[in-house]
């Protein structure tokens, strides 16, 4: 059998902004002549450490600067999908945040083109096949995400779902009930960041309001049994992510995180790794430290990664055909 890290597994959270290693930000701020607030790798290295889900945004959005033309894009891409590889990682659905690069000057076209050249041919080079999803940036409000929606209408053949995500408290999912309803009804799959600072009222209001058909992070669902309840009873998966969770101080430590307690009521319960470079470790690295923080069992990481595949948009012959190797 294979090890928590190489087992077969989807990820279904992950944002590639996230996966920017500090040697990447240090060769792409050369390249592009942006100045960087940091003089070393290891400098930067040494800010990774965060209060709260705000103080981890601040700096990603910072390094985030140097990401500019299409090219910069496809090279992160590729890093990351070389990386997954090494991970066990067969199904990647990846989110992007175009308000983060459109506010900083960079064209979207930009983006969709550098994403999708490594995208387009990951299956080959890597095993992996994916999917894309641009997540609405929540602290931005739902007009902008209206306008961003607007901005992707040339991009659709590309993008196969939306999200939400960024600062969560005070910027509840119901707001953005217009933007989802038009991307429901333009076919395309819809996820949001809920319950991951905020409360379970958050994850109410994503399934109820926004209709989501998964939640990301969602782990304050906990507190809330009838949510609990309506969660198993949907099917509706959570893409927890338990190396962010502790990082950014949602869980005190990996060996008091919640996830035993989902599967227990019955959900449908995925790991997965957030934002990899700032936080530890990649998808694979996820499941040791579980493994090795709550004693999960071979049986229990086989069900991980087999209700990756089940969590995935994949169609259901290629999920069936993933499963069937997860042993
Ligand atoms: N963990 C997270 N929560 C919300 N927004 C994010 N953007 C990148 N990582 C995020
Ligand atoms: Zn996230």
């Amino acid at each position: 059998m294979s090890s928590g890290l190489t087992l077969p597994k989807a990820e279904l959270h992950l944002h590639i902004e996230g996966t920017l290693e500090p040697e990447l930000v240090f060769d792409l701020a050369r390249r592009n002549g942006v100045a960087l607030p940091f003089e070393t790798v290891e400098d930067l290295r040494r800010r990774y450490v965060f209060d709260d889900l705000q103080s981890f945004l601040d700096l990603y959005y910072l390094a985030m600067a140097v990401l500019r033309t299409a090219q910069d894009f496809t090279d992160l891409t590729d890093a990351y999908l070389a990386k997954a590889r090494e991970q066990g990682v067969r199904h990647a659905e990846i989110f992007f945040d175009p308000q983060a690069h459109t506010s900083r000057g960079v064209a979207l076209s930009e983006v969709v083109a550098g994403l999708t050249a490594a995208l387009r041919t990951s299956r080959e080079r890597f095993g992996i096949s994916t999917r894309l999803i641009a997540c609405f940036l929540r602290d931005r409000g739902p007009e902008e995400a209206l306008a961003t929606w607007e901005a992707l209408q040339p991009h659709l053949e590309q993008i196969d779902g939306v999200g939400l995500d960024s600062a969560e408290v005070g910027h509840p999912p119901q707001l953005f009930e217009p933007v989802f309803a038009r991307a429901r009804d333009a076919g395309l799959h819809v996820v949001a960041h809920a319950g991951e600072e905020g409360p379970p009222e958050y994850v109410w209001q994503a399934i109820d309001v926004l209709g989501v058909e998964r939640v990301d992070h969602g782990i304050r669902s906990v507190e809330d049994r009838a949510l609990l309840h309506r969660l198993a009873t949907d099917r509706t998966p959570l893409t927890v992510c338990p190396l962010s969770n502790v990082r950014l101080r949602c869980v005190p430590e990996l060996s008091r995180h919640p996830l035993p307690k989902l599967l227990d009521a019955g959900l449908l319960v995925t790991v997965n790794s957030d934002d990899p470079s700032y936080f530890g470790g990649y998808v694979g690295d996820n499941f040791v430290a579980l493994r090795d923080a709550l004693g999960l069992d071979d049986a229990t990481l086989r069900q991980l990664a087999a209700d990756s595949f089940r969590a995935s948009f994949l169609p259901e012959g290629d999920r069936d055909a993933l499963i069937a190797e997860v042993r």
